[in-house]
């Protein structure tokens, strides 16, 4: 039986790489309004196995939602994937093209899209025309947009802890018709002033908020919150 999904379509903080439940226990009760469950990666292993994604996702309360992120790129296996998991959020971080989510769509409009925009490394102040051309055929098929930073040294696009110019992101949010989730490399001592350069619709951290063990702190997260919470709270 998948769960009641009441979470808005685009919540304000989304934290990724739930290893478990007591993990995601935690983040429920800190206020944490999405959980990410990244699954068939280009690089990382998965922090969870589907399984226990499926349980874990089982129990959240309607409030929060529950992201399959990945980079799976064909539509019926994103949807298995989806339905496997009880959550119909996806969080495409593939180089798809616009037909990927647009195919999605026609097979099932229910399905909550969001789609990264990755920053090339060494990309500075001026959005490339690349981007912009991406916002306007992507925005028609999905929900929100999510930006994330290059690591060079490991060709990973996501959970590389790394940040960008935040000029960039405010330039998407400005392009953007629909909300843009910030992400790479935020952290409870950034996350403030990233949301006051960028103007964004909601922040996501994965690494920023975790101890050394790779388990996310409670401190961390608590004051994640706050900081972000602060942030929206200047640019509203
Ligand atoms: O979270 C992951 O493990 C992940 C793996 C592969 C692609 C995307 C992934 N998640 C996204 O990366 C951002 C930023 O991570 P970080 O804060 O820089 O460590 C994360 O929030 C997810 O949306």
């Amino acid at each position: 039986m998948p769960r009641t999904d009441l979470a808005p379509i685009c919540p304000r903080i989304q934290i990724a790489g739930i290893i478990d439940r007591e993990e995601a226990d935690l983040l429920v009760r800190l206020g944490v309004d999405s959980l990410g469950f990244p699954l068939r990666l280009a690089v990382h292993a998965p922090d969870i196995s589907d399984a226990d994604a499926a349980h874990v996702i089982a129990s959240l309360p309607p409030h929060v939602a529950a992201v399959v992120i990945t980079y799976l790129t064909n539509p019926d296996e994103i949807i298995a994937l989806c339905d496997a998991l009880g959550t119909a959020r996806v969080q495409l971080h593939a180089d798809v093209p616009p037909a990927v989510p647009a195919a999605l769509r026609a097979l099932r409009p229910d399905l909550r899209i969001i789609k990264s925009l990755v920053i090339p490394h060494g990309c500075d102040d001026a959005l490339p025309n690349s981007i912009v051309e991406r916002i306007n055929a992507f925005a028609p098929h999905v929900d929100a947009f999510l930006t994330d930073s290059t690591d060079p040294t490991t060709g990973a696009t996501g959970a590389t802890g790394r940040i960008h110019d935040w000029r960039l992101d405010r330039a998407i949010v400005e392009a953007s018709p629909i909300p843009v989730i910030i992400a790479g490399g935020l952290n409870p001592t950034n996350v403030r002033a990233a949301i006051r350069a960028a103007r964004p619709a909601a922040v996501d951290a994965h690494t920023g908020v975790e101890g050394p063990d790779g388990r996310k702190r409670a401190d961390l997260v608590k004051t994640f919150i706050r900081e972000a919470v602060s942030g929206f709270s200047d640019i509203a």
